[in-house]
């Protein structure tokens, strides 16, 4: 993949817009009434301004010992409480001014210049917006199953947004708290979002918690992650790829002999194959990013995966300011979680960093090539320390890989042996072309190339059951945007799911498990040749896809050669969100060796 290159950040803040909508104010550039809001939003905060800054005047008079009217010493000490009173209250004059215009003068001031504009969308409700409506109809959804196994799965996976369609139509605007959403439809706008090399389209701040979680590539922005992205990229590359092989290889291996063990004399057994897909992926990570080491890997997962779901937990405290700070059990463990996988991310590293110098050991890992890779960049680029990730960056970096590669490649393969559970006639041709390719040997790389009707199947699995459901960007300036103008503090929503479902790009038969559609390629599978992105798209498309594709046909090709698998009786058709697209009841098939 070519390195994206980041040419222009005029302009460009950090702050998440709508964090300081205090400051943002005068920004504000849409129409005669949003003047004249903003005029009035600016008398508030001239009001709040002016008591912040009286108050620190007294307080200074009265402390250099004069007293505000030179009066005598008692009267001083009455004075400093008058003075410090007024502070205070400026203080709480400024936070309540700053409360109305985040929780409600903000979001009516967009909610006005978007439906100026005529976009419709639900009502603002006092800052949770949608969010308490939206988690009724998620609960409400996961009580009842699919009506069959049937992919007309939008209703129940994304609710809110599919009945906001319904009443609004495509293009609209839901409320993700105290910001607007818009949903945006139409593919090529979606490219237009996501092809901005300005950086004037950004991911949304991550919340203090989640950064204990992951950071890195995926939620910095600016000059930081077109350095990272470039540092990354080679590490990614197809030749580099190759080198990984015997590493995917060996944790197929690992895998196949599970089941074999499982099903010891039998010829078939019940399996919930998702669980075994986890592991499956996370295995690949550990060896591939961690060669040698991939034991201590594994010891990150496992925190890891404590780490996320405490992070979720966090969450329902998302109201109470500075909660993060407060040293409850949860918020304790939280921080001994992070302070544990850094230090063992960190002696990797420098072990690695030394033998790399002093040349005793090979870079065909992740952690390697990223390494040796930030020593070319630093070389071509000056001895500047700005030129080159520092150990807590390539920490971070090592920590997304696991995050953001090891559930979704898990999910692709789960969602590929249900799909193929419920259509055995594409098994069946799947299974022929892997044996006609490989016979029973392991796969090897070039081989992976020939296998047509395997990634027909994945892209069909990827349209039909995409991982990231959506993706989400916000407006930090005001934005033309096909025919609508956003102001800053604007959230677009991608809706991954909903377009890769859409008839009007995928034809009548959107909802059918039908691979065929792919046997031209991608660009012909659809309508609109941008309808299919799984894997985002633009400048900050999926470093790992390539690692991806590779990992998903090497483990289903081997799963083929040796297993026919079918749903299980006790399979419910049941996909949900929780972050990724999951299948709420696991995924239990019977597998039958060959
Ligand atoms: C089926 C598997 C995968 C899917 C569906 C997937 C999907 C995505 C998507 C949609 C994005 C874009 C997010 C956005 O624009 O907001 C993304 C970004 C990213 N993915 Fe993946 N991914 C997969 C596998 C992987 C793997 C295996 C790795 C690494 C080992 C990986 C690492 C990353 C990273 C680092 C980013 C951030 C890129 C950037 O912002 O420059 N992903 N992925």
């Amino acid at each position: 993949m070519a390195a994206p290159i980041v040419t222009d950040y005029e302009n460009s803040t950090r702050t998440a817009p709508g964090l300081s909508p205090v400051s943002s104010y005068h920004r504000f550039p849409l129409g005669s009434i949003q003047n004249e809001l903003a005029r009035e939003a600016k008398f508030l905060l001239l009001a709040a301004s002016v008591a912040e800054e009286q108050s620190p005047a007294i307080f200074t008079g009265v402390w250099d010992g004069e007293g505000l009217m030179g009066s005598s010493q008692g009267d001083g000490i009455v004075w400093v409480w008058w003075g410090l009173g007024l502070l205070l209250l400026g203080w709480v004059v400024v936070q309540v001014v700053r409360a109305v215009m985040f929780a409600w003068w903000t979001p009516r001031m967009l909610e006005r210049a978007l439906r100026q504009q005529g976009i419709p969308g639900n009502s603002y409700r006092l800052l949770f917006g949608d969010i308490r409506e939206s988690t009724r109809l998620r609960e409400e959804a996961k009580l009842k199953p699919m009506p069959s196994f049937s992919h007309d799965i939008a209703a129940r996976v994304a609710p809110l947004e599919h009945q906001a369609m319904e009443t609004h139509g495509k293009v609209h605007f839901t409320w993700l708290g105290p910001y607007p959403a818009v949903n945006i439809m139409d593919p090529v706008l979606v490219r237009e979002v996501l092809s901005n090399k300005f950086g004037h389209y950004q991911k949304q701040k991550s919340s203090p918690a989640s950064r204990l979680l992951v950071t890195g590539l995926l939620t910095s922005e600016g000059e930081k992650w077109a350095m990272h992205r470039r540092i990354i990229n080679p590490a990614f590359h197809v030749e580099k790829l190759k080198l990984m092989l015997p590493a995917f290889s060996a944790c197929c291996t690992e895998l196949l002999s599970g089941w074999e063990k499982l099903l010891g004399s039998e010829r078939s057994c019940e399996l919930d194959v998702w669980p075994e897909l986890q592991n499956f992926t996370r295995d690949v990570i550990s060896r591939t990013a961690f060669g040698s080491n991939y034991e201590e890997g594994r010891r990150i997962f496992q925190l890891q995966v404590e780490q996320l779901e405490l992070v979720i937990q966090s969450f329902q405290n998302w109201l109470i300011p500075g909660y993060r700070y407060i040293p409850t059990k949860k918020n304790r463990r939280m921080r001994e979680i992070y302070k544990e996988v850094n230090g063992i991310l960190r002696d990797m590293i420098t072990k690695r960093e030394k033998a790399i110098q002093s040349k005793t050991t090979g870079n065909d890992d992740l952690l390697g090539l990223l390494l040796e890779s930030n020593l070319t960049y630093f070389q071509e680029n000056g001895d500047s320390k700005t030129f080159r990730m520092t150990t807590e960056d390539v920490i971070e970096e090592c920590k997304l890989f696991y995050f953001a590669g090891q559930e979704t490649t898990s999910l692709l393969l789960t969602w590929a042996m249900i799909t193929l559970g419920m259509n055995p006639n594409w098994q069946d041709s799947a299974r022929a072309e892997v044996l006609q390719v490989f016979g029973k040997n392991k796969p090897h790389f070039d081989g992976l190339s020939h296998l047509k009707i395997v990634t027909m199947i994945l892209y069909e699995v990827l349209r039909l059951y995409p991982p990231a459901v959506f993706l989400r960007r916000s407006t930090h300036k005001t934005m033309k945007l096909g025919e609508y103008t956003l102001p800053p503090g604007v959230l677009l929503i991608l809706p991954i799911m909903l377009i890769h479902h859409d008839p009007d790009f995928w034809g009548e038969d959107a909802n059918v498990f039908n691979p065929e559609r792919f046997a031209e390629g991608i660009s012909k599978a659809s309508k609109n040749q941008v309808a299919f992105f799984p894997f985002g798209g633009g400048p900050r498309i999926c470093v790992g896809q390539s690692f991806a594709m590779i990992e998903a046909k090497l483990g289903l090709a081997t799963i083929l050669q040796h297993f026919s698998f079918e749903l299980s009786p006790a399979y419910t058709h049941a996909p949900c969100t929780v972050g990724t697209l999951q299948p709420q009841h696991g995924a239990p098939l019977i597998l039958h060796r060959l």
